[in-house]
């Protein structure tokens, strides 16, 4: 794992070198994903690397893993309150939906969900052009196989150093990197609403997708079920389609 994190810290600082940027930040949730890459830019860049806390609907001082984070990792960092941007847009959309009649409430959760995943990259690029960093993002290879994020929310960054790691190759690194034990055994959550938890809205463990990205036979039904969401998600992972270049005949 040692040669692993110095790969990646390598890898990083050649990658914001070549782009001509000054550093890299990371939104952190206080989930393990960021906390990872949160030591990794700190140990690529020690002066020029920031954490930014995004919360919606709580106050950064409530963030506390999330600041524990910053903390243990000694990153420098900035809290943004997004809640009453968040609550301006969304409730905009809504009054102006529902005066055309149109307003789906069925769709409402998810669409708020990701309307937040998508004002968080947002406010990272705003910080980013502030201090010519680039913007690394926290997806790893499960969340990736089955298109789990946000696309253009939490997928929309310049630099992925975690995605072709499976979640238990994350936890390793964590442990290397000695992120605490209260991070690392905490239950994966996109915290987008209350109670979320990403295993039982994948309808997957962890494990189960590790395992078959280890190569591994699984329980056929959740073989179907992964092929399905990676398949169904193919789009997250291309640029946007357009036509064939039209030749006028
Ligand atoms: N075939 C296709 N070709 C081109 N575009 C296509 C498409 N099918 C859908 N689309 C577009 O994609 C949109 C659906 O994709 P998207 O907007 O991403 O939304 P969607 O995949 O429906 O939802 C995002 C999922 O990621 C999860 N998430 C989000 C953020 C963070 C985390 C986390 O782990 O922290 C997890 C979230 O809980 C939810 O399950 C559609 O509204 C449509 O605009
Ligand atoms: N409150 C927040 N403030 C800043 N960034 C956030 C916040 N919530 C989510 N993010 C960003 O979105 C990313 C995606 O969240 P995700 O839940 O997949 O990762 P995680 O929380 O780090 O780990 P885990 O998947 O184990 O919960 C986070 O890693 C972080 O970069
Ligand atoms: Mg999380």
């Amino acid at each position: 794992m040692q040669e692993r994190i110095e790969y990646l810290t390598e890898w990083l600082q050649v990658k914001v070198k070549e782009a001509g940027a000054d550093g890299a930040l990371v939104g952190i949730s206080g989930g393990i994903d960021s906390a990872v890459v949160s030591y990794l830019i700190k140990r690529a860049f020690p002066e020029n690397s920031l954490g930014v806390l995004l919360p919606i609907n709580k106050e950064v001082k409530d963030q506390t893993d999330a600041l524990n984070v910053v903390e243990d990792a000694g990153l420098e960092y900035v809290g943004i309150n997004l809640t009453s941007s968040y609550e301006t847009t969304y409730a905009t959309i809504q009054e102006e939906l529902e005066k055309k009649g149109d307003w789906n409430n069925d769709k409402s959760q998810l669409g708020g969900a990701n309307l937040q995943a998508r004002l968080r990259m947002s406010t990272l690029y705003a910080v980013a052009n502030n201090y010519n960093y680039l913007v690394v993002g926290t997806d790893n290879a499960p969340e990736d196989y089955t298109g789990y994020f946000t696309k253009y929310g939490d997928g929309g960054v310049d630099l992925v150093p975690l995605i072709n790691m499976r979640k238990e190759e994350v936890r390793e690194m964590a442990k290397a990197l000695n992120v605490t034990d209260a991070i690392i055994h905490k239950k994966p959550s996109a915290e987008l609403w209350e109670g979320q938890s990403d295993e039982e809205e994948l309808g997957l463990s962890y494990d189960t997708i590790d395992a078959y990205l280890r190569g591994e036979q699984i329980d056929p039904e959740d073989e179907k079920l992964l092929k399905d969401l990676h398949e169904k998600t193919e789009h997250k992972r291309q640029i946007p389609a357009g036509p064939e270049k039209y030749n006028g005949k």
